[in-house]
């Protein structure tokens, strides 16, 4: 039998079961907290005026594509400012080209997305900040070395989604649990119990308009998925995209599923959409202390070890035998090919997916 526990309260009970080290851990995940209080009361007054527009008059495009946003600044500056008075080292965000030097002696260093999903502002459906908390290398280097390590290095990580409700989502390495924010007393209140994601699932969650340019293995995935009954799965299964990955990760983390942003054949998306420092790490790392599992199609996320701080990575995770599912496909491409997906299927196959063509889709 578990009992509600406030954010510090646990925060103190990781600290004197697991060593005083974790005592600045703590803090800085209290500051982030703190910063996530204030955006989730911003955008809870629905009306944001310039700050869902760009940033600038000239709107900053993103090697993605994507606009940069007056809130994604706010964010990252309020991020910014409550880390400044944290033990933090060295702080890598989203929104910022290089590293910046907070405290040189302090003994952490931080890496943030500090608005995920934030093409989705005005549209009133959940977005977050999601971020990882990892040892500052002591040598005098330069800064960035803090955070080319694995995903193993990680102390701990986790989301804010701002949604009908506020959650902290956190990790620490003894499990995932999750904080809910009490509009009334301010505080983050958890129910105790560790998340657990069922290692089954029939609901996937992918941007389906990219299926033309994705690799074989997605392909034959998502294929046979869409045969249902019909197929080589023997069940229906069930499709969800919100473009937020923190409200998907949140809904896996709830009821289970699987959430797929692999690579693919267009230019800027070989390795895909999201950011393996401050996007796939801190996911990984909470998915796994929930039992479910995270990989890049080849490799376990958290076995990979950034050469860039915003350096992109496929990403595939949720419920463990799915992602076990994707990974088998990806070392066997070629047996056993879904008939939605062949000569005379949905999409007729061609040897590299930048051979498909639009006049290749065929609607069944
Ligand atoms: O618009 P797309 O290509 O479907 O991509 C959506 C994905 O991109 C992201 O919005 C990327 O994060 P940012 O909003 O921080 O750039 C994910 O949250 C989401 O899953
Ligand atoms: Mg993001
Ligand atoms: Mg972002």
């Amino acid at each position: 039998m578990t009992h509600a526990v406030r954010l510090a309260q646990y925060l103190d009970q990781i600290v004197s079961r697991h060593g005083g080290h974790y005592a600045d851990v703590g803090a800085v995940v209290l500051a982030i907290a703190e910063a996530g209080r204030k955006l989730a009361r911003l955008l809870a007054r629905g009306d944001l005026g310039d700050l869902s527009s760009p940033a600038r008059a000239e709107p900053h495009i993103g090697r993605d594509g994507d606009v940069q946003k007056a809130f994604d600044v706010l964010a990252n500056a309020m991020l910014h400012d409550v880390l400044a008075a944290s033990p933090v080292a060295v702080l890598a965000s989203e929104e910022d080209d290089a590293p910046v030097v907070l405290d040189p002696k302090a003994p952490l260093a931080v890496a943030i997305d500090p608005l995920d999903g934030s093409s989705n502002i005005d549209t009133n459906a959940p977005i977050g900040t999601i971020f990882t908390i990892l040892p500052a290398d002591p040598a005098q280097g330069p800064p960035e070395r803090s955070f080319l390590c694995s995903g193993h290095a990680q102390l701990a990580a986790g989301f804010l989604i701002y949604g009908p409700h506020t959650a902290l989502v956190l990790t620490l390495g003894y499990g995932t649990l999750i904080f809910t924010l009490d509009p009334a007393s301010g505080s983050f209140v958890s129910s105790g119990n560790a998340v657990v994601i069922p290692r089954e699932t029939r609901e996937y969650a992918i941007n389906g308009s990219n299926c033309r340019h994705w690799d074989r293995p997605v392909q034959r995935y998502i294929g046979d998925c869409l045969l249902g009954t019909a197929g080589p799965r023997g069940a229906d299964f069930n499709t969800r995209w919100i473009a937020s990955m923190v409200a998907e990760a949140y809904r896996i983390l709830i009821r289970g599923g699987i959430y797929l942003y692999p690579g693919d054949a267009r230019e800027t998306y070989r390795d895909g959409r999201l950011r393996l420092l401050y996007e796939a790490f801190p996911i990984a790392f909470l998915i796994e202390q929930a039992g479910g599992a995270a990989t890049d199609g080849r490799r376990h996320i958290l076995d990979l070890v950034p050469e860039d701080i915003h350096q992109r990575i496929p990403l595939v995770f949720g419920a463990a035998a799915e992602v076990e599912r994707i990974i088998e496909l990806f070392r066997a491409p070629n047996t056993d090919r879904s008939p939605l997906f062949g000569q005379r299927g949905l999409f007729r196959q061609h040897t590299t997916p930048q051979a498909m063509r639009m006049d290749s889709l065929a609607c069944p």
